[in-house]
């Protein structure tokens, strides 16, 4: 298992490259199970995650080839993305096994693709995991509404689709916790090839919701209104693989805007879009981070004399819980008490008694966390547990006296592309070590 060495203190200066979208990407991939013909997706970054989608693809017949980039010179950073071309092959195998699920959530993806196409499929129900209770009731019942029908059976959902094709209704697809981003692509994805129309109420408006409806469209699907709350979806009886570019990451990117704060440094953040960011930009400029734009670069600034503020997460266009545990990082270092309230995942906060082993001050109040502001971080011994989490302690270690281990770094893995290599690159003292 690999860890982490960081020995703290360095300013980061210089250019970051953005890779494509962990969360656009990986139900995109799924939606491929929908065309018939190839379908080119590009900027699909190189993650553990992506791997595992891309096995579980293959175990449902799904052809995919990685474009491998040419060497770069000695000593140079190799190549970010990749090219994958994707094709069905064989469409009579729709079980999604449980030793791919239980490792990536996004394998409930194929549930409505497979539906959808097949008229059938079996994928493992994903537990809980490190960042709380994940239910995927609102998938079901989308899909249900849509005409197919459920049972359980050894720790699998079973769907069938009685008549062989899903019909178009309008339904509600909120559930109490707000709306669910894979739980709207999942239903979108089926309805695009249910008969007649489809509405959405209560959609998710997430930029990688419209980014695999862009795709959908692409191939040939007829859906308007998404990025809004109320999707529309004319079923259509066949989709043909299409040309794709990913959304760049905005978890990333923003991920790399806190480095920069928590840093007093300076990066220029390459292909990146603001307008996905727009609440974290909000947030950071009241922290006192300057945040500047050209085109699709960010221009980061920080000074370090950083003001403690409140924020809470939310669905977008508000801020995103998958930078909360980054955020809270940087408050640490903040002059005074910041407030932070997790409306998403009330139970993700097991970045706080690694923070708190680094020298921060927070205290948990339910889903409230209360950070008292601390002149610096300390080098320790922490564990990875989930992947923001982790990053989260990448930042307070790039901010940390002395050395700081991070165990378990397999978390961060799974969503940040070359993270370590990246950081090097901007000046970050941090260093990968593979024990057996
Ligand atoms: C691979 C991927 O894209 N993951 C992202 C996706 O996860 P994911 O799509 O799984 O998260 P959801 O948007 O579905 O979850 C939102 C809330 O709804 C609840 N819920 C969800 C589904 C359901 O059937 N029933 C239910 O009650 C969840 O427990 C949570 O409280 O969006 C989350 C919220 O932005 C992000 O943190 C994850 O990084
Ligand atoms: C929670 C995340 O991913 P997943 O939904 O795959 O667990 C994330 O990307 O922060």
């Amino acid at each position: 298992m690999d860890s982490f060495l960081i020995r703290g203190g360095n300013r980061l200066k210089g250019k970051v490259e953005i890779s494509g979208s962990k969360n656009s990407a990986l139900p995109i991939l799924a939606a491929c199970l929908l065309a018939e013909g190839k379908t080119v997706l590009k900027s699909v970054p190189r993650l553990s995650d992506i791997d595992s989608m891309v096995k579980l693809l293959g175990e449902l017949g799904v052809h995919v080839y990685r474009h491998e980039p040419t060497e770069p010179p000695q000593g140079a950073m190799p190549p970010l993305n990749g090219n994958l071309d994707i094709e069905v092959r064989d469409e009579r195998i729709s079980e999604a096994r449980y030793d791919i699920v239980k490792t990536m959530r996004a394998s409930i993806c194929v549930l409505g693709p497979l539906l959808a196409k097949r008229g059938r499929a079996v994928v493992s129900i994903p537990g809980g995991c490190a960042i709380g209770d994940r239910p995927v009731d609102l998938h079901v019942r989308g899909l249900q509404k849509l005409g197919a029908e459920f049972r359980t059976e050894g720790g699998n959902i079973v769907g069938t689709v009685p008549g062989g094709r899903l019909r178009g209704c309008r339904m509600y697809l909120g559930g109490a916790m707000g709306p669910t981003v894979l739980g709207t692509i999942n239903v979108m994805c089926a309805a695009a090839l249910a008969e007649g129309e489809t509405v959405l109420v209560g959609a998710a408006c997430e930029p990688e919701v419209v980014d695999c409806a862009d795709l959908l469209i692409k191939m040939g699907a007829k859906i308007k209104g998404h990025g809004t709350p109320e999707i529309r979806i004319e079923g259509v009886e066949k989709l043909t693989g299409a040309e794709h570019r990913i959304i760049p990451d905005r978890i990333e990117c923003g991920t790399f805007m806190m480095a920069a704060a928590i840093t007093n440094g300076e990066l220029e953040l390459k292909h990146c879009n603001l307008d996905h960011l727009i609440a974290v930009q909000d947030r950071l400029d009241e922290v006192g981070v300057k945040i500047t734009r050209e085109n699709g670069t960010i221009f980061v600034a920080s000074s370090r004399r950083l003001t403690p503020i409140e924020m809470t997460t939310q669905p977008f266009p508000g801020f995103p819980t998958d930078l909360q545990a980054q955020l809270m990082a940087l408050l640490c270092l903040s002059d005074g008490m910041s407030v932070i309230t997790e409306r998403i995942f009330p139970d993700r906060f097991l970045h706080v008694g690694e923070l708190n082993r680094m020298g921060g001050r927070i205290r948990k109040e339910g889903p409230t966390a209360i950070i008292q502001g601390v002149k610096e971080f300390q080098g320790a011994a922490v564990m990875c547990s989930d992947l923001r989490a982790s990053a989260a302690l990448v930042l307070a270690g790039l901010a940390s006296r002395g050395e700081a281990r991070l165990d378990r770094v397999y978390h961060i893995d799974r969503g940040y592309e070359k993270i370590e290599q990246k950081l090097k690159a901007v000046g970050a003292d941090i260093e990968r070590v593979s024990e057996r």
